[in-house]
Formats: C-alpha cells, sequence, structure tokens
C-alpha cells in the first residue's frame, strides 16, 4: 500500500521519493509514541502514585508501571491524546499556523472546478467514459459466475455468455483508458493553473508581504503543496466517483438476488464508511501539519543553502544540519501517526472483508441446504459483496487523500485569494514629460513589519529637477527609506510625495517606474547572459550596440569582454564580483536614460580606479545638457559626492544639514566631522 502523501510532500519539492523518505527514516528512527512525551502527557495522578513507589518499595512501583501501561495504551487508541495533533505536542510549535479556515471538501472542490471549467469538455468525456467502463465492469462477475455455472450444462448459453464477457472486457478497456487520460489531462490543466495564479497572486503583493513570509514558506506552496493537489482529478475523485458506481450497482444487485443477505453487506460497508470519515478527517488535519513542517524544512534548506559561504567559513554545517533534521524529525513524526492510522483502517477493511465473506458463506450455505438459493446465486453473491467491501474501500482509501489534497490547498488558497496590490491594478496619471521635481511633504513613515518603529518622522525635502542631491548619514539614518518611498515600495504612514506637483499615488506608477534608473545597494543578476540582464526591464527597444554603449559608460565593457563569451556569458549572483555586478546594474540604469537617476551606494563595491571612472560617468550622465535628470545619490564614501549640487545629512529619520560641501565643512556639524574622520581615516 502507497505510504500516505505527507511522507512524500518534501520530495515533491526536493528530490526523489526514496531519498527523503530514507533520510526521515535514519533522522527518526521508529518510535510510537515517542517517550519523551508520554512523560510530558503523564497525569499527576502517576506521578503522585510514582512517588508512593519511592515510598513503598515494589508493590508501588508494579502500580505505577501498570499505570503507564494503562495510560499510554489509552493515549494512542482512537480518540487519545496521541491523536490530536493540536496539543502542544511536538508537532504544535509551528503548527498553530497550520490551522487554517476550515475549507471543506466541497468549497476547495468548486474552488478547484473554477480553475478547470474552462477546459470542462474533457472532465465531461472523462465522466462519460467512467459511467460507461463502470457500467461494462459491473457487469462481468454476474457473466463470469453464469458462464461457469453454463458451462456444467454445455452449450450455447456459455458461448453466449463467453462473447458476452470478451465483449465487456474490450469495451471496459477502452473506456477506462479513456477515462484515465481524460483526468490526468483536467489534473495537469489544475495544477498549471493553480501554479500561474498562486505565482500571479504573490508577484502582485505589496512589498511588504515579503518583508513577512519567507521565500522557503512561498516555493513549498507552490511546489510541494500545488503537487499534493495534483492528485485530486486524476486519482482522488475520478476513483471516488468509479468506485460509487460500481459500489451501487453492486449493493443493488445484492439486495436483489438475498436483501437479507444485501443488508448485512450494507452494515459492513456503513462500518467501513463511518472510520472512513474519521480517518480522513484526521488525514486533513496531519496534511495540513505536514505541509507546514515541510514549508519549515525547506526555509531552512533555502537559507542555508544561500548563505552557504557563510556556513562554510564559519563551520557551523552541523548546526544547520540539526536545525534541518528537526523539521523532518517533526514531519516524520505526523507521518509516522497517517500511517498508524492509515494501518488502522486497512486492518479495518481486512476485518471487515473477510467478516462478510464468512457471514456470507454461512448463511448462504444455511440458505443452499434450505433450499433457498442455489450454488450459482450464492458465488454471483460472494463476488459482488467481494466488489462493495472493495470499491468502499477504495473509496475510503482515495477519501483520505482528497482530504489531504483539501488540507494542502487551503494555505494555497489563502495566498490566492489574497488582493493585489492597489498600486498595479489602479490606473493612474501619464504625465507629458517627467520634469523631475519630487518633493516630500510631511512624510513620516515606519516599516509595516514594525509599525511601532518611527523611521521618518514628519520629513520635509524638495529636490528641485536637474538637481544632483547627495544623502548622507549614519547607518540606519533613514537614507535608503527615502528612496524605497520614491520608489513606492512602501506607502508612507503621513504625509505625501509629490512629483512636479501630482502626489505619487495619483500617478501611473508604472509609467513613472519606467523613468527612473535605479542601482540598489546590493545589486542581484538573474541567471540569464549579461546582455540580457543589462537589458532587463528596458522599457524600449535596445539594440546591442546601446548595451556595449551603457556597459561602457559604466566601466564594465572590458571584464564582459574578458569572461568566455562576452555579452553571452550565462551570470548569476553568484559567478560575478560585487563591483563587476554593481558596474552591470548601473549599466542597466544608463541604458534606461531615465529622468530620475537612484544611486544608493551605487560605488561602495568598486575599486578606486573604478569608482573614480564611475564617479566621472555619474557626474557626466548627470550633467549631460541634452539629457537633464534628477539624480539622487546615497553614499557612504563622501569623496564621491563634493562636487553633489546639495549634500542632506540625515540623522535618526530627520534632516539635520542641508547644503553644498564646503559650507557644510565650514559649518561644522555631523557632515565636518563625517568628513574628517575619514580623512583621518586616510591618513
Ligand atoms: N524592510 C524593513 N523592515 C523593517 N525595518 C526596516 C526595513 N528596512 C530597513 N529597516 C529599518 O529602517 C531603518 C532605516 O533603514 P535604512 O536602510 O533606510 O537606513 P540607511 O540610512 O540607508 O542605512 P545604511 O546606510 O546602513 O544603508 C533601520 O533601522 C532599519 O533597521
Amino acid at each position: 500500500m502507497p505510504p500516505p502523501a505527507a511522507m512524500l510532500l518534501l520530495t515533491a519539492a526536493s528530490g526523489p521519493p526514496t531519498l527523503s523518505l530514507t533520510l526521515a527514516a535514519r533522522r527518526a528512527p521508529l518510535r510510537a509514541p515517542s517517550r519523551r512525551r508520554l512523560r510530558a502527557l503523564r497525569p499527576a495522578r502517576i506521578r503522585a502514585a510514582a512517588a508512593i513507589g519511592g515510598e513503598f518499595g515494589g508493590l508501588g512501583r508494579r502500580r505505577v508501571v501498570v499505570g503507564e501501561f494503562i495510560e499510554r495504551l489509552r493515549n494512542v487508541l482512537p480518540g487519545g491524546s496521541w491523536w490530536r495533533l493540536e496539543d502542544g505536542d511536538e508537532a504544535g510549535d509551528g503548527a498553530g499556523r497550520a490551522e487554517g479556515s476550515g475549507t471543506t471538501a466541497v468549497s476547495a472542490l468548486r474552488r478547484m472546478w473554477a480553475l478547470v471549467a474552462g477546459d470542462r469538455l474533457v472532465i465531461y468525456v472523462g465522466f462519460a467514459s467512467l459511467v460507461g467502463a463502470a457500467l461494462s465492469e459491473i457487469a462481468i462477475p454476474h457473466l463470469l459466475a453464469a458462464s461457469i455455472f453454463s458451462a456444467q450444462n454445455g452449450g450455447a448459453v456459455f458461448y453466449r455468455n463467453a462473447k458476452l464477457l470478451v465483449v465487456l472486457c474490450l469495451v471496459s478497456g477502452v473506456f477506462s483508458g479513456i477515462r484515465s487520460c481524460c483526468f490526468g489531462v483536467a489534473n495537469m490543466i489544475l495544477v498549471k493553473r493553480m501554479r500561474e495564479e498562486l505565482f500571479d497572486s504573490i508577484l502582485s503583493q505589496d512589498i511588504s508581504f515579503f518583508d513577512e513570509e519567507t521565500v522557503g514558506d512561498l516555493t513549498s506552496r507552490l511546489g510541494s503543496d500545488c503537487q499534493q493537489v495534483s492528485r485530486v482529478i486524476g486519482n482522488d475523485l475520478n476513483l471516488i466517483s468509479r468506485n460509487l458506481l460500481q459500489g451501487a450497482g453492486a449493493l443493488i444487485y445484492l439486495l436483489v438476488l438475498s436483501w437479507p443477505l444485501g443488508l448485512c453487506t450494507m452494515f459492513v460497508c456503513a462500518t467501513l464508511s463511518a472510520i472512513m470519515l474519521v480517518h480522513g478527517r484526521f488525514q486533513k488535519r496531519a496534511a495540513k501539519f505536514a505541509q507546514e513542517f515541510t514549508a519549515n524544512a525547506n526555509n531552512v534548506a533555502q537559507e542555508v543553502i544561500t548563505l552557504v559561504r557563510t556556513v562554510r567559513v564559519y563551520g557551523t554545517e552541523k548546526q544547520e544540519f540539526k536545525r534541518y533534521a528537526n523539521w523532518l524529525d517533526k514531519l516524520y513524526d505526523v507521518s509516522f501517526r497517517q500511517t498508524v492510522a492509515y494501518g488502522g483502517w486497512s486492518l479495518s477493511l481486512n476485518y471487515l472483508y473477510h467478516s462478510t465473506q464468512v457471514i456470507g458463506v454461512v448463511i448462504g450455505g444455511l440458505a443452499i441446504m434450505s433450499g433457498k438459493l442455489t450454488a450459482e446465486q450464492l458465488t454471483k453473491f460472494t463476488l459482488y459483496a467481494e466488489w462493495l467491501i472493495l470499491s468502499t474501500w477504495w473509496i475510503g482509501d482515495n477519501w483520505s487523500s482528497l482530504m489531504q489534497s483539501v488540507g494542502a490547498s487551503e494555505k494555497v488558497f489563502r495566498l490566492m485569494d489574497l488582493l493585489p496590490s492597489k498600486q498595479l491594478s489602479s490606473e493612474g496619471l501619464k504625465l507629458e514629460k517627467l520634469k523631475g521635481q519630487i518633493q516630500y511633504a510631511d512624510v513620516s513613515f515606519s516599516y509595516p513589519s514594525r509599525p511601532t518603529v518611527p523611521i521618518l518622522g514628519g520629513l520635509n525635502l524638495t529636490l528641485n529637477p536637474n538637481e544632483v542631491v547627495a544623502i548622507v548619514g549614519l547607518s540606519g539614518s533613514g537614507k535608503s527609506t527615502i528612496i524605497n518611498l520614491l520608489l513606492r515600495l512602501y506607502e508612507p504612514t503621513n504625509g505625501q510625495i509629490l512629483i512636479d506637483g501630482v502626489p505619487l499615488t495619483e500617478l501611473d506608477i508604472r509609467w513613472f517606474r519606467e523613468r527612473i534608473g535605479f542601482v540598489g545597494q546590493e545589486p542581484r543578476l538573474f541567471r540569464m547572459d549579461i546582455s540580457s540582464n543589462i537589458k532587463y526591464g528596458c522599457p524600449r527597444d535596445v539594440s546591442h550596440e546601446e548595451v556595449i554603449w551603457a556597459a561602457k559608460q559604466a566601466y564594465a565593457h572590458d571584464f564582459i569582454m574578458a569572461l568566455p563569451d562576452g555579452y553571452n556569458t550565462i551570470v548569476d549572483d553568484a559567478l560575478l564580483s560585487g563591483g563587476q555586478k554593481q558596474r552591470v546594474a548601473i549599466a542597466r540604469a544608463l541604458l534606461r536614460d531615465p529622468s530620475i537617476l537612484l544611486l544608493d551606494e551605487a560605488t561602495s563595491a568598486l575599486d578606486a580606479e573604478s569608482e573614480h571612472y564611475v564617479k566621472s560617468v555619474i557626474t557626466k550622465v548627470s550633467r549631460d545638457s541634452k539629457a537633464k535628470r534628477t539624480v539622487v545619490i546615497i553614499a557612504h564614501r563622501l569623496s564621491t559626492i563634493q562636487t553633489a549640487d546639495r549634500i542632506i545629512v540625515m540623522e535618526n529619520g530627520n534632516i539635520v544639514e542641508d547644503g553644498k560641501h564646503i559650507d557644510l565643512i565650514e559649518k561644522g556639524g555631523l557632515y565636518s566631522r563625517l568628513a574628517r574622520r575619514q580623512n583621518d581615516d586616510l591618513k
């Protein structure tokens, strides 16, 4: 029997099933339930008995052992605390978040239907084939028994039955093939749409959303959670419908054949269905926990692999392995309970299945002896009873799998339901020309993830068109935040930003961003060739010559030409030095020919010579009389901004000085102290 899906969740995202199962098993040897947990769960009554045992010797100790055993037994029996996943056990600390809104199977299926409704024809054909296959299959046991017993008498009836059997086998085979194919296709469509919608929803969230969500969590939702849902149509619904039809057919046949025997079988099936519902509900809850633990494990893996150089240098491999293995242990724990529950479900099935056969043979045998039933009828009964029980089993099996998928779909749908960032959905103004005047009017701001920490308090600042303004100040004083607000990555909590006199919130944000060139503190590159990295996001078509021009302006051309494939060399974040990445980012910004150029520590990773050249390029570009632009430069190295028209000095989210280099030096305030310290450092 297949392992429950939770055991494979991790695998779906990160490797072949066997590998992760082995890993999980190696990390956490079989244990049920853990002693540590049982000790924690042991009631005060037993602890008191233990104390008494200490005082009164052997008899007391034996009572404690028996008491412990009974308590353990109660915990692992159905309804015991071991099955209550929400309790403060090992699974609990990460799973508080696993508690969902309680999506029901019906509402989850309705959502899934909405995703595939565009291709409903495939599903209709699948269902039609399903009915065809089920009807032809349901007649097979009847014909089988009839053929065997007609063979005793020989002759035409036997040959007719045999011919019918062949035809039915063929028909059911063809219909089954079409059914599997159609449901498989529908399933692929479902997963594809689900991933597309989820990715689209994630991409359209406000930036503050990404301050709170982790990459591992989100990729888990896109990877393993969507994969888990992928079995819904292809497997679960398909097989549940088929077995419902076949089971109903078998039940009607049994009741017609012999109603007392039919009722007996019905009773067994009702018991199985009740167990199935309880089991399904448990699997749904467990799936949410497994999903949460998988996401946490993915988070750790993602973080550690991204920061592998830091891990290696600080020698924390073992520590990180433990952090990862800790989540695997939790995943193992919950999967272990799922497996035990599955075992209980199989045990009930086997027991009830064989009981039905025994009851059928005993009651049927008595009926044959009393002449109320023929041997042929009893054979047919046995075959259909078996069919009915197995159908119920399949329904139960797929029901629990369906519940796991519903559990996994909850978070996916919740993410899909998040409203997109307003700035992406609203149409705004497009000015005839962006002159480049920027005005911060009484702007206050706190990051949404830390709403009680004020970063800017009533900032008033006007940058004139074509002005080159440098912002300096101590680390953490809010310099980058000013740029983040201008880029509308965050919205001010108070006040507003005006561009050419128009509130930034009223402008079409795409139009505005197209006119901005931005080089961040730690520019990141996409895994594609250098030329595409330079062209990235450029709102107009650009020729290769223009790309080379921008690269030359940013002093990137020489190092690019030294790479194996020149401009066609595939690069990513790890394949270039910090200074090289910065130069590519500067080239990217210059290629846009922006009206506003924002440079946040754009020269911090450059060597002295490149910095000198890039500095002159920035000065040249910002003073280009043909292409006038407003330039905002954030810099720690004050030598890079001495020629700026204005220097703004920030301290604790406020502007404390504003003027030209020479004036600020003479003033003897924070700027001159910073400049002096840097000069002293150079001596
Ligand atoms: N996404 C964020 N969420 C919460 N707080 C943030 C976020 N980004 C920055 N901060 C906080 O806002 C404050 C100002 O940060 P900011 O990056 O604007 O400073 P800065 O002057 O540019 O610093 P540096 O010169 O070191 O880059 C800091 O205290 C920082 O911890």
